[in-house]
């Protein structure tokens, strides 16, 4: 059996983006109340006496937008200083990094995906529901501050959309030539914004790199990771790209993950929502962590069976939480 051993934190569920495919504008969306968010004594105490004891190593913060979170660099610090931390990441849509990505490196963090889905600044505000100031120059600039303050690997995350941004992805690509950047493409999967989707919304990851390979050629390559990217290169370039496959291919047979919510349920997939459970609420009733381990090994233990099995049938549309509250 795999070993799970990643956690995905989402530490707050608002944004201030509204990417099509995850949040878009008007949807209606139940924010978590901030006496139901985790505080950050709560969140330390469930990975430290619950996660770390029951074997999980690696976190990666996200969101919602992770930056948005009073006092984040502190809960990297401290979350950095656990001696059985073995990797801390963080995901990002970049907009508040500039300012921030030194003291986050200083804290502990090492590796950083920066959500880039267009070179061009149009079409990346329509993408994120932007009708106000252009905000892809203040991204870039925290993708430039985030490489120059030293993230390795710095990671750049581009949800594939039909007839919206699919036509740039050889110049995406293309940025890997020169530099040690990493970009991922993500096929879109149908939770957050159905309409968007449609019949068929997402383009598969073979046909990018058919197209890439065409162009370029392409070879297997590796890089720092967790996750369910499946990595190559262009043959003598400095990055890599990663294509992350959900929708063509199954990767659950290798999930090595969990999330907790920013209100803190433990959820054993993101594609399906069984067998979650309510930690907040058994902390603040006082439930000792020791019960609270004992829960989460119950929930490992099972976590095959909940693993996704309707790949072939589809993924289904009554999702009760929507990506910006799970954390992608
Ligand atoms: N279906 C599915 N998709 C996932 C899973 N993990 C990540 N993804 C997809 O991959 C996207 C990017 O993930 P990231 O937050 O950058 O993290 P990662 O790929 O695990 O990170 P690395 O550790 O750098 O490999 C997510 O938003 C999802 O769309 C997973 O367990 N299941
Ligand atoms: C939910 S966001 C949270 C972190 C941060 N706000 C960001 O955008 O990077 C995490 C990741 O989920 C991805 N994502 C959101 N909705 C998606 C969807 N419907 N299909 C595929 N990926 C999605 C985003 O592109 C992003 O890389
Ligand atoms: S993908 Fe990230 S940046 Fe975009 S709306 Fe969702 S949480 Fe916000
Ligand atoms: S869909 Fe569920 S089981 Fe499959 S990789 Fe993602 S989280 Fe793991």
């Amino acid at each position: 059996m795999n070993q799970v051993d990643y956690l995905r934190i989402s530490l707050i569920d608002r944004c201030n983006f509204r990417c099509q495919y995850c949040m878009p504008e008007g949807a209606e969306i139940d924010y978590i109340l901030q006496q139901q968010l985790l505080t950050d004594v709560e969140l330390l105490t469930l990975i430290q006496e619950v996660f770390i004891p029951v074997g999980f190593t690696r976190f990666r913060l996200t969101g919602g937008e992770p930056l948005l979170r009073p006092h984040v660099v502190e809960l990297v610090r401290a979350i950095a200083s656990f001696p059985q931390t073995q990797d801390l990441s963080m995901t990002t849509n970049g907009f508040l990094l500039a300012p921030i990505a030194q003291n986050l490196y200083d804290a502990g963090l090492r590796r950083i995906n920066i959500s880039l889905d267009s070179l061009e600044p149009e079409i990346f505000d329509q993408i994120i529901g932007n009708r106000g100031r252009g905000k892809w120059e203040q991204v870039w600039q925290g993708i430039q501050a985030a490489y120059s303050v030293g993230f390795d690997p710095l990671k750049l995350n581009v949800v594939v959309i039909p007839g919206v941004n699919d036509h740039e992805v050889l110049n995406l690509a293309a940025l890997t030539l020169e530099r040690n950047w990493h970009i991922r493409f993500i096929e879109f999967m149908p939770i957050g914004n159905w309409q968007l989707f449609g019949d068929r919304g997402w383009v598969s990851s073979a046909e990018l790199r058919q197209q890439i390979r065409d162009r370029w050629g392409l070879t297997e390559s590796q890089v720092c990771g967790a996750g369910p990217a499946d990595v190559f290169q262009i043959p003598g370039a400095k990055g890599t790209l990663g294509f992350i496959s959900q929708m063509s291919e199954c990767f659950c047979d290798r999930c090595n993950r969990m999330r907790l919510s920013a209100d803190g349920w433990l959820r054993p997939c993101l594609l399906n929502e069984n067998g979650q459970i309510d930690l907040k609420t058994a902390l603040r009733a006082g439930i000792s962590t020791a019960q609270l381990q004992e829960q989460v090994r119950e929930l490992l233990a099972i976590k095959p069976e909940i693993n996704f099995k309707q790949r072939e049938s589809g993924t289904e549309g009554s999702y009760t939480r929507t990506m910006s509250q799970i954390g992608g």
